[in-house]
């Protein structure tokens, strides 16, 4: 598991993890995918959220796969299955800078290097794949 973005891996890597930039603000999209024990199970694709936090972890998966075999675009399907209300911006959250988004979420983020994406990510929200741009 690298520390820098909670991206894990099966193979040992063949050099150390690399010590992100320390940025003041970071541009990012994201995927979110809820599920029953988030604190708002609902959002505008579904009124009521009852899929369960490993079938949301599987779906999102899912996604991660299709991102990273090259078949989709990230903001494709972020505009169509993220569960987000950035969803019909493709996922875009635009700048932030730490403090404003959770802990989790944000750490993720400013581990990530410009054009990563990161492995799931999960917050009082949901579970999210997210892509660092800037
Ligand atoms: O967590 C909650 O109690 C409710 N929220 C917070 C929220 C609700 C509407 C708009 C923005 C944020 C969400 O569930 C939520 N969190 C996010 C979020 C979380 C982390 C980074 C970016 C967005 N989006 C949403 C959403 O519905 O659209």
């Amino acid at each position: 598991m690298n520390k820098y973005n909670q991206k894990s891996v099966w193979e040992r890597p063949t050099e150390p993890a690399k010590r992100p930039d320390k940025p003041e603000s970071v541009q990012c999209f994201h995927l979110l995918v809820k599920h029953s024990d988030v604190r708002r199970p609902s959002s505008w694709r579904e009124e009521r959220i009852t899929r369960s936090r490993e079938e949301a972890l599987k779906i999102l998966k899912g996604y991660e796969k299709q991102i990273l075999d090259g078949e989709v675009k990230f903001e494709d399907l972020a505009r169509h299955y993220s569960d987000c209300s950035s969803a019909k911006r493709g996922g875009d959250l635009g700048s932030f800078t730490r403090g404003q988004m959770q802990k989790p979420f944000e750490d993720a983020a400013f581990g990530l290097s410009p054009g990563e994406m990161s492995g799931p990510v999960n917050t009082d929200s949901g579970i999210h794949l997210i892509l660092r741009i800037v």
